[in-house]
């Protein structure tokens, strides 16, 4: 066959040409008659080698998997008349598949038949497997929007979906994408449950560009609100104008919910349920912000349980837990929804009252209604209990602006009230601050003081009436605080007790007071009974031995000890009391009842217990002369004493009209700085010695 004449420019251009240029008959090797230079390139053959099929047929070179579509398309072509416009590959000589895009066309004879066809073969397998990568992205990329657990989204800017994958459909409660499509048109009203998210979401948008952990709740399709947590950006086109919104969303109700718990557990108590001190804090500074605001007059309360350890610790823990419960739902009761009360800890709650526009009245009246709801009568299985409460106020602004100094002054005005006897309340006034009130700070102290030995005992005589002698002593605690200086014990007894510490405290005071007898017998003093006081909580079953065994270490004889009893704690338990002084007796000490005349004195019961002495409360002595009463009383106890047969000793004697009214009336014995204050040991030791001399110490087991 002969190669077309051509002009040179077309020459030139079929040899640059990137492609081939050919023209081949339209039989079953689709014979090579004409093939252009790019022919190499292509498929790595000379023309030659696929000229009139020398080495090759075209149809070989097409890739095995790709002839038969290659050849249906030509034949329909030719069929048609069409052009041809295919792409598939072909076998390079180096054994590499290429891919060709091939456009050509049929040259018909004037039957119609096809003489040749006329066409150009191009390399495109760049372009194809850039395509192909595209569509494996795409392909990719709807697997993960179809099958992703998070909601994806695409949506206008004014707030319509424009495509939503069946995660979101799920997640709003939908059947299915199109359905979420088609039902939810409103984004802001039909969606979010507070329709300022998604003003903000657009807040958002149009400032930074992107939402990320957008947090809202939302209301899915079936009206349940749950929580989500969106990220989106804004998406711009070529122009630079916004055309939409796209992002994910993610179902955060369980770890909401979660959130809340951790919450719960770390502002409230888990006993009560109420808030916890952190929580009380918060509240308290943002009740404080309101208060300074409106000029509102907030209250501070702060309410501890007044028999609360002596319950737990005898009654178990159990009841101990239930009576915290009860109070707490008592205390709940008495409040507006506005109040609040906590837990600060053990048996201490702290209520906060705002806005008292009765004032110091209308909070003086939710005090008392407190305190009467506290002492009523609680049950724990089949017993009836009663606990009462020491309440301390202070007040939003005139006690303190802050929550620490509003807390700090509470704490004290209740510490105020414990010493006021228990169960009522008292406003704090500033003198209250400036004494030893912080408790923290005050257990703090106490502790150390066991351990650093601050603690001393002084000895104050007890003289026999009749003659004048010293018969006895009274050791008295003293505590030599290095920041308070002495600390005398009405300040610091009633925190002990409260605090758990007076049984090591006691305990010290007995071995000292054994000691120290013991020293002075040894010493070649008369020996005269020492009397220590003890504490309610130091009279249990355990004390028996103990002191049994304090005197055995000490070498006292159990007859120079005497124990110094209040009357209310022996009457308020009175079947455990009994028990446990009948076996102090048998130790062979002797036990007296201190403050008599304060608390229930009742004489039946005094007749069953296994006392040998009355000490008449100073507070009876100190008016004997001028009030009446004070003198009635004093002359019945001693009477009464008498009666029973026991010794009657009046404290606090401070004149002589005091002491000639004593003995008059034929008390037996006094104590009192009339006759001698308490003494550090030593001059308390030089000054029995002096008596001693004088033949004034009266050694009467
Ligand atoms: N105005 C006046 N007071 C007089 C007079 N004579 C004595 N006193 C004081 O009256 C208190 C008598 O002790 P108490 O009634 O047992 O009252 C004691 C007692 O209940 C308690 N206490 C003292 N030492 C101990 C102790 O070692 N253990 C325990 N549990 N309580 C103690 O502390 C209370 C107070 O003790 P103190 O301050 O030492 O006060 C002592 C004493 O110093 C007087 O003529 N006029």
């Amino acid at each position: 066959m002969a190669i077309p004449r051509s002009p040179r420019l077309l020459e030139t251009l079929l040899v640059n040409l990137d492609g081939v240029v050919y023209r081949c008959r339209d039989d079953a090797q689709w014979t090579m008659e004409f093939v252009s230079e790019g022919c190499l390139a292509l498929t790595g053959y000379l023309p030659e080698d696929l000229l009139l099929n020398q080495r090759l047929s075209f149809l070989e070179l097409t890739h095995p998997e790709d002839r038969t579509l290659v050849r249906n398309h030509v034949d329909a072509c030719m069929r048609e008349r069409r052009r041809i416009d295919i792409e598939y590959r072909i076998v390079r000589a180096d054994g590499a598949v290429r891919w060709v895009w091939e456009r050509g066309v049929g040259i018909y004879n004037a039957n119609g038949q096809v003489e040749a066809i006329e066409g150009f073969l191009q390399d495109v397998t760049e372009r194809k497997e850039a395509a192909q990568a595209l569509q494996e992205a795409e392909r990719r990329y709807r697997s993960i929007f179809e099958n992703a657990i998070e909601g994806v989204f695409q949506t206008t800017p004014d707030g319509t979906y424009i495509a939503v994958n069946p995660a979101l459909a799920r997640i709003y409660g939908y059947h299915s994408p199109e359905d979420l499509i088609v039902g939810l048109r409103d984004i802001s009203h039909q969606l979010y449950v507070e329709p300022e998210r998604r003003q903000e979401f657009m807040r958002l948008m149009e400032e930074q560009g992107s939402v990320s952990n957008f947090e809202s709740r939302v209301y899915r399709r079936d009206g349940e609100i749950i929580w989500i947590s969106e990220n989106a950006r804004a998406v711009y086109d070529e122009a630079g104008k916004l055309s939409c919104y796209e992002g994910t969303v993610e179902a955060i109700t369980e770890r909401k919910a979660h959130e809340a718990e951790m919450r719960h557990q770390a502002t409230h108590d888990a006993l009560t349920g109420l808030p916890n001190r952190n929580m009380l804090h918060e509240h308290l500074q943002r009740a404080l912000r309101v208060a300074r605001q409106k000029g509102a007059l907030t209250a501070v309360a702060f309410v501890d349980l007044d028999q609360f350890k002596f319950i737990n610790d005898s009654l178990g823990h159990q009841v101990g837990d239930e009576l915290l419960k009860t109070v707490a739902q008592r205390l709940q009761a008495c409040l507006r929804e506005a109040d609040m009360v906590a837990r600060q800890g053990g048996d201490e709650f702290v209520l906060v009252l705002q806005n008292q526009t009765e004032g110091e009245a209308g909070i003086a009246e939710v005090m008392q209604r407190i305190l009467a709801a506290v002492a009523r009568p609680w049950q724990a299985g089949d017993r009836e209990f009663q606990v009462t409460a020491s309440i301390g106020v202070s007040r939003y602004p005139a006690d303190g602006k802050d929550v620490e100094s509003l807390l700090k002054h509470a704490d004290s005005a209740m510490y105020r009230a414990k010493e006021q006897g228990r169960n009522n309340f008292q406003f704090f006034a500033p003198w209250m601050d400036s004494q030893v009130s912080n408790r923290l700070e005050m257990l703090i102290n106490l502790r150390r003081a066991l351990d650093q030995d601050e603690f001393k005992l002084y000895y104050q005589p007890k003289l026999s009436l009749q003659d004048g002698r010293l018969i006895g002593a009274e050791a008295l605690i003293r505590w030599e605080s290095p920041q308070q200086g002495m600390v005398p014990p009405d300040r610091f007894i009633p925190f002990a007790e409260e605090a758990g510490l007076i049984v090591p405290i006691g305990e010290w005071v007995l071995r000292t007071a054994c000691r120290q007898n013991q020293a002075w017998q040894q010493a070649g003093l008369p020996p005269i009974p020492v009397a220590v006081n003890l504490s309610p909580r130091q009279l249990n079953q355990s004390l028996p031995d103990f002191v049994a065994g304090v005197l055995a270490q000490s070498g006292l004889a159990a007859s120079w000890l005497e124990l110094e009893i209040t009357e209310n704690v022996v009457m308020k338990d009175a079947e455990k009391s009994v028990a446990t002084l009948h076996a102090l007796k048998r130790l062979g000490l002797q036990i007296s009842v201190d403050d008599f005349g304060t608390g229930y004195s009742s004489l039946s019961y005094l007749r069953r217990f296994p006392v040998d002495a009355l000490k008449i409360d100073k507070s009876f002595v100190r008016d004997i002369v001028r009030d009446a009463d004070s003198a009635a009383i004093v002359k019945a106890i001693i009477s009464l004493a008498h009666i029973l047969n026991l010794r009657v000793i009046a404290e606090g004697v401070e004149d002589e009209e005091q002491h000639a009214f004593l003995k008059e009336n034929a008390c037996d014995e006094v104590q009192g700085y009339y006759f001698g204050k308490p003494m550090e040991v030593a001059v308390f030791t030089a000054w029995m010695s002096e008596q001693a001399q004088a033949g004034q110490v009266l050694s009467c087991k």
